[in-house]
């Protein structure tokens, strides 16, 4: 029996996007080049070579894609910036072109009464930088808060929300660990040396907003509850280390002031005991935390993978995203309650929640029928509304994504817009998920 859905009267509804997986154009008006210009110009690592030379053209059509959130009534917009078109070498001389872009897209959402939500770095790192060690470089704290600076001065108050870093885990595991993301390094000493600069450089930007910034930053974490295959005492063990290696890895740092025991158990040597300043830093008070949910993970017991040991169970019975991921809306509701018993009760947004499933390349008489996304939309729905049933301070909303995008490393095969994009002509015609989108948010969920 499904609960009654209730969400409160200023709950913010909005989509979300990133710079390389929509702009296109990444070395135009004096942009530097991206590591993941780079990435996918090695042969094999995205699916169809495809690349984010075009994209959805959004730097040169977001006046467009604006008014596409103003016809499905959104109040917010969660887009990254670009570092290296803001620091074409990552630092020192500021391309003034790069911040002229971000500059009137904010105009243009806030003409159209949408909140800008400013992700300062969403996996595009310069190339610039990675060349001076990247992530692995400590300075790179350093770079990121110059680079956050010159953000904060010149758009804060038009822009109210940032959050410094989307999914630290991914670009830890992604591209350190299984280079299966830019910069496509594997390597555990890396990982952790990587993973733990990301959180000193968040920490870094986060001190600098509180001396200019006169708004509210927080972080976008991604979040995959861990359920035990039994309760065996090596499945919950398992489960355990999964969870503090994908979760409590980058939250526990920042509000408990530590890391998971269990990542030196994994890592061993590759896991230095990090200087206890660097937590002082790391632990800056935010104002919200965003959260990415997407699925759970069955966890079992697997000595043979090295260094977590764990394996995950796929259910029989579950429907599987076209990215192979379990549809599972307990466990957003799971993941929210979860978050507020460990942590305690703060903001939370939800800044990334959606399913790929196979869309046609083309729209059918100005249609696209989507009817898993649809099915999908309105079980995450429920789940939300339960959460906040149950307390969690939920604010608001962003559906993932605006548009069918780049999806990395797996290219534009997987789908995960509502809006529909004909990477042909760019053509975007509103999915069916779209409209009922459109509908929550008129409505503030009460059409559910
Ligand atoms: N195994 N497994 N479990 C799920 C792990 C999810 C990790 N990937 C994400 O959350 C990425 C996030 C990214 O911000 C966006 O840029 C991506 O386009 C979406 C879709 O992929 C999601």
């Amino acid at each position: 029996m499904s609960k009654p859905i209730h969400f409160p009267p200023d709950f913010i509804w909005g989509s979300a996007t990133s710079a390389y997986q929509i702009e296109g154009s990444p070395l135009a008006d004096g942009a530097g080049p991206s590591i993941w210009q780079r990435f996918c110009a090695v042969p094999g690592n995205v699916r169809d070579g495809d690349n984010g030379d075009i994209a959805c053209d959004h730097y040169n059509r977001y006046k467009e894609d604006v008014a596409l959130m103003a016809r499905l009534g959104l109040k917010a917009y969660r887009f990254s910036v670009s570092w290296s078109r803001i620091l074409p070498q990552g630092r020192g001389a500021v391309n003034q072109a790069g911040l002229d872009f971000y500059g009137k897209l904010i105009d243009e959402l806030l003409a159209n009464g949408i909140e800008p939500m400013v992700t300062l770095y969403h996996w595009d790192l310069p190339a610039a930088l990675d060349d001076r060690g990247g992530w692995l470089n400590p300075d790179i704290a350093d770079w990121f808060t110059d680079y956050a600076r010159i953000l904060f001065q010149a758009f804060d108050g038009r822009v109210k929300s940032w959050a410094t870093l989307n999914e630290p885990w991914v670009v830890t595991d992604g591209g350190y660990m299984h280079g299966t993301l830019a910069p496509g390094h594997r390597n555990l000493h890396e990982a952790a040396l990587a993973s733990h600069n990301l959180m000193r450089a968040h920490g870094s930007a986060v001190k600098a907003y509180r001396e200019i910034g006169r708004h509210q930053i927080g972080i976008v974490v991604n979040i995959e509850p861990k359920y035990p295959a039994s309760q065996s005492q090596e499945d919950l063990d398992a489960t355990r280390r999964a969870d503090a290696y994908m979760n409590r890895q980058y939250l526990d740092p920042i509000f408990l002031g530590t890391y998971p025991a269990e990542l030196k158990q994994m890592f061993g040597d590759a896991w230095p005991d990090w200087p206890a300043a660097d937590f002082d830093l790391i632990g800056q008070q935010l104002d919200f935390v965003g959260i990415n949910y997407y699925t759970r993970s069955v966890v079992r017991n697997e000595p043979s993978n090295w260094p977590l040991k764990v394996a995950p169970v796929r259910q029989p019975q579950a429907t599987y995203t076209e990215t192979g991921w379990e549809v599972f809306p307990q466990g957003l509701t799971d993941t929210l309650t979860t978050f507020t018993q460990r942590y305690g009760s703060m903001p939370v947004y939800i800044m990334e929640n959606g399913s790929a499933f196979y869309d046609p390349p083309n729209a059918e008489n100005g249609r696209v029928h989507d009817p898993l996304r649809v099915d999908c939309l309105r079980k995450n729905m429920q789940a939300l509304s339960n959460a906040l049933a149950q307390g969690v301070d939920v604010r608001g909303y962003m559906v993932w994504s605006l548009l069918d995008n780049l999806e990395w490393s797996l290219g534009f095969a997987k789908r995960f817009g509502i809006v529909h994009v004909n990477f042909e002509t760019q053509q975007r015609t509103l999915k069916d998920s779209a409209y009922l989108y459109a509908d929550i948010v008129a409505s503030n969920g009460a059409c559910l």
